[in-house]
């Protein structure tokens, strides 16, 4: 397994759903900034399923930080964060051991892992590891944070309803990231969150699922960050976006819809003033060439309905590979989206931490800081 990512920082996640506990080592941080453990509580808890729109396994989600973190700042050395697993229930995973859940990761985990994985609770593969991420996300967003740096995700769709778009004004798109931040349920649009929250209910009612858009938006990130081409900031947004389970697309700024366009309809047209350059649309959301220009960036990550539905569906034994019908017990995700958006803000502060800390950059980074 290669649970490790990035290149001048890294993070390695650890840990199976069911087992004692989960974590993350955080390895490459500078020394001597400031960290807010409430801070990093309050992005757990934007994490944690609520009410009836989220699985019912319920976990205090607390964080130990065990290593790399003393007096309130980093130390330089890996940081490791572990979080105990406390609620499991994993005899609703016995029937399941060779009984293929359609669209989960049981039947790929079996051709590489020949029954050796820990299929309780989708053992490594479950959206439980993302908590550490969280954890570990808000460590570097707090410190994108200390440079200026805005960072939040909205639920622009969930199934068929649509949530308002995030501004186009810098000063009104900076406000609506300090307002989602504060928010449980992602929406720019109060009244559709409602609609969103009946929705992803009603699907739980008809033991059924639902997926959505998220799009996110980071401002006042630096131009001049990324590489030209392997390493550019998409190839690297992608990749980690792609890591989250449940994540099946990822587009910048316009995405699919350049294709139905012309390029004098699509051209970002840019203007001077004050001495600073500016482009009146943001079509290519930020990035030209895989480096960052300035501008606000603007992510779309489409997260599918939640494999694990109680409705019954056609599926395969794979020991005996005989077809089956399978009706499932237990908790699950009716929707996993809203709940994934600040596992994205966390994967983009990394994503971005890092690229801001290439060789290049880091000297220019840390004599700023410190
Ligand atoms: C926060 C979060 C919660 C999730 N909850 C569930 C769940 O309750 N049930 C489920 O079947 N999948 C859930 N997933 C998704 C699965 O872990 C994922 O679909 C599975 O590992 C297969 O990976 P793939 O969908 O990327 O192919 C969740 C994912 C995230 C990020
Ligand atoms: C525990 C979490 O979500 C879990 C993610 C998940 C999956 O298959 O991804 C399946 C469910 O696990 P279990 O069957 O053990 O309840 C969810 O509850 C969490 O997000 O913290």
């Amino acid at each position: 397994m290669k649970n490790s990512f990035g290149t001048n920082l890294q993070i390695t996640v650890f840990g199976e759903s069911h087992g004692p506990c989960i974590g993350i080592v955080l390895d490459g941080l500078p020394a001597g900034f400031s960290i807010d453990e409430k801070q990093i509580e309050h992005d757990m808890e934007l994490r944690k399923p609520k009410g009836k729109t989220g699985t019912q396994r319920h976990e205090e989600d607390t964080i130990h930080i065990v290593s790399g973190f003393f007096n309130g700042y980093t130390t330089g050395s890996p940081l490791t964060i572990l979080i105990e697993n406390k609620a499991q229930r994993s005899k609703d995973y016995a029937p399941l051991k060779y009984r293929l859940r359609p669209s989960h990761a049981d039947w790929s985990a079996f051709e590489k892992y020949h029954g050796y994985q820990d299929y309780r609770g989708g053992g490594h593969f479950s959206g439980r590891l993302t908590a550490p991420i969280v954890a570990a996300g808000s460590i570097c967003k707090q410190i994108l944070n200390q440079k200026g740096v805005k960072i939040a995700t909205h639920l622009e769709a969930l199934y068929t309803l649509e949530d308002d778009a995030f501004s186009t004004k810098a000063e009104e798109l900076d406000q609506q990231i300090d307002l989602l931040n504060e928010k449980q349920f992602p929406t720019l649009n109060e009244k559709k969150g409602e609609e969103m929250k009946t929705a992803i209910e009603q699907a739980a009612l008809e033991k059924d699922s639902v997926g959505g858009i998220l799009e996110s938006a980071i401002t006042h990130f630096p131009a001049g960050i990324g590489e030209p081409f392997f390493d550019s900031l998409e190839s690297l947004l992608a990749h980690a976006l792609f890591s989250i389970p449940a994540v099946k697309g990822v587009s910048f700024g316009l995405g699919f819809d350049f294709a139905a366009k012309k390029g004098s309809e699509a051209n970002d047209a840019l203007y001077a003033h004050d001495g600073r350059i500016e482009t009146t649309s943001n079509n290519n959301a930020g990035i030209n060439g895989g480096i960052s220009n300035g501008m606000p960036i603007l992510i779309h990550t489409v997260i599918k309905p939640t494999a694990s539905i109680f409705k019954a569906q056609k599926s395969v034994e794979y020991d005996t590979k005989e077809n089956i019908e399978l009706t499932i017990e237990g908790r699950h995700d009716p929707c996993i989206a809203h709940r994934a958006r600040i596992v994205v803000d966390s994967m983009i502060a990394f994503t971005l931490l890092d690229a801001w800390m290439s060789k290049a950059a880091k000297e220019e980074f840390e004599e700023e800081t410190l």
